[in-house]
């Protein structure tokens, strides 16, 4: 593959060591100084260099999503759906895409446990014939905010705090509890049931929660979501369990990952669509856009289109999962973001952060170039570690005198699609949520988790055990908030926070 690290044409064949220009080093841990037992001399530029590159072998770590995990497989066309989507990784059916998976936790750091309570990041890039796409995704189907504005204080709660340095449950459950960040109710009931804690990367689904826009060759569009389906079938670790791995194997998922792909055990998912028209939209009780809400399958069955299989580890993983950037914005045609406003602020932010963590030129960094494609933009030129040739003397203005192909559209995008109008607003939805932003949660409550043994009352201990860390008046708002759910749940709440505080106040060690 063309991401492979060690095809660098730089790298000597007969291995002789050398400093990094080639200059051979005959004795590598000898250093020059004044005699045998003087000072070191300044001209030792092979120490220096070792030292100095040292000093810098790390990057700044993704904020959020720092730990994860990855590995390159490939997607097959198992179902024709050009009636929906006309980029050609569709185009027929056997139809077979490399792509990276990246997995990862949210809120901890990169050096930290695999299993923890916390939504798992599911990103994939595709390396079509179109470009890169990535599908940068959750192992939830919704998620905490609306207000893309709110992002940056609610990952701050999930993470230090800035005085004692320590993980926070007055952070954590104060932002949540606060009237106007509701909304993350439903997204906290799936992160506190037993699919909190993934068993292993394998055993999760992965979905776009987002509502995407797709259309076919003749310019017709639905609103889409993405499933992602787990073969392996869906495995989750209680809260002793994973307690009890995280201290004995922090990399468990890493490994688990690492060793079923190594000996041949490929783990594969199903890829299903929702589609809803422009006209459905408007009859469903929520809006599209509104990140926190699901779409019943009964009124929007899923529709089966592939399969991704993972078969190949990474040969090195800084090259191919540290450096590697996916971003909403890498999108192929008849695939777009919708107006949902935390996808709009994320199409900016990710190629933001990557610029930032990797630096300008990022894109040519083996894992990220669209190697399928190909790119050619004669515009986009220099930059710190541009070490693509630059285009050499190829114009850096597009201009007559020069001859480019432009690709032919072959659908009018948006002549007639969405038509959007009105003056700038400072909108946010409605800030203290209404029944109908309870409304999903309390089904999963009353009609899911009410129907697998045990569902309801592991939910209601999971919040008690974590619960039990915040002060008094945040723990009376954390009840009030899912007696609002079901007050049966709220009532278990009540009780496992009270277990909890029992069992700290009588600790066994
Ligand atoms: C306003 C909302 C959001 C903002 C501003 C945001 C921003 C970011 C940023 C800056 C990164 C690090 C990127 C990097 O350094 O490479 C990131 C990573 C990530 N985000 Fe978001 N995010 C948001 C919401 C979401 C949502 C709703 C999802 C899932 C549906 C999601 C899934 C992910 C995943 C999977 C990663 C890790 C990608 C990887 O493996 O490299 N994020 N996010």
């Amino acid at each position: 593959m063309s991401q492979d690290p060690t095809n660098s044409a730089d790298v000597r064949e007969d291995r002789v060591v050398t400093n990094g220009f080639g200059n051979p080093i005959n004795e590598p841990f000898a250093t020059q100084r004044v005699g045998n037992h003087g000072p070191l001399l300044l001209q030792d530029y092979n120490l220096v260099e070792s030292l100095a590159h040292f000093a810098r072998e790390r990057i700044p770590e993704r904020n959020p999503h720092a730990h994860g995990s990855g590995a390159f497989g490939e997607f097959e066309v198992t179902d024709d759906i050009t009636d929906v989507c006309g980029s050609k990784m569709f185009e027929k059916i056997g139809k077979k895409t490399r792509l990276l998976v990246r997995f990862s936790t949210v809120g901890g750091e990169k050096g930290s446990a695999d299993t923890v309570r916390d939504p798992r990041g599911f990103a994939t890039k595709f390396y079509t014939e179109e470009g890169n796409l990535d599908w940068v995704y959750n192992n939830t189907p919704v998620f905490f905010i609306r207000d893309p504005s709110k992002f940056p204080h609610f990952i701050h709660t999930q993470k230090r705090n800035p005085q004692t340095n320590l993980k926070d449950a007055d952070m954590f459950w104060d932002f949540l509890t606060t009237p106007e960040n509701q909304v993350a109710i439903h997204q906290i009931m799936i992160l506190f049931s037993d699919r909190g804690i993934p068993a292993s990367y394998r055993n999760m689904n992965g979905y776009s929660g987002h509502t995407y826009k797709w259309s076919n060759k003749k310019g017709e569009w639905v609103y889409v979501q993405v499933h992602i389906k787990t073969d392996q079938g869906i495995k989750n670790l209680t809260a002793e369990e994973a307690a009890k791995i995280s201290g004995e194997n922090p990399d468990f998922c890493q490994q688990d990952l690492f060793e079923n792909i190594e000996k041949g055990n490929f783990p594969s998912w199903t890829v299903y669509i929702q589609t809803m028209t422009a006209q459905q939209a408007k009859q469903v009780p929520f809006s599209v856009f509104d990140l926190t809400k699901v779409w019943p399958q009964k009124d929007f069955p899923l529709r089966r289109v592939g399969k991704m299989t993972l078969n190949e580890n990474p040969k090195n993983f800084f090259a191919q999962v540290e450096e590697a950037a996916f971003a909403p914005s890498n999108t192929v045609p008849y695939q777009e973001p919708s107006a949902d406003p935390v996808l709009q602020a994320r199409v900016f932010s990710y190629a933001d952060a990557q610029r930032y963590r990797l630096g300008t030129n990022y894109n040519q960094i083996p894992v990220n170039c669209p190697y399928a494609s190909k790119s050619f933009a004669p515009f986009i030129r220099d930059g710190s570690m541009n070490v693509n040739g630059n285009l050499g003397s190829e114009s850096n203005y597009l201009n007559n005198s020069s001859k480019y192909t432009f690709k032919e559209t072959e659908r009018p995008i948006q002549q007639h699609q969405e038509v959007w109008d009105g003056p700038a607003v400072p909108f946010h939805w409605a800030t203290s949520p209404g029944e109908i932003d309870f409304k999903q949660a309390t089904d999963l409550y009353q009609n899911v988790l009410s129907k697998q043994p045990g569902q309801q009352q592991h939910l209601a201990h999971n919040i008690g055990i974590h619960a039990v860390n915040a002060r008094p008046d945040i723990q009376k708002r954390v009840i009030d908030w899912f007696t609002r759910v079901d007050p049966n749940l709220g009532k278990d709440i009540k009780a496992e926070i009270a277990k909890a505080a029992s069992a700290k106040a009588n600790p066994k060690l």
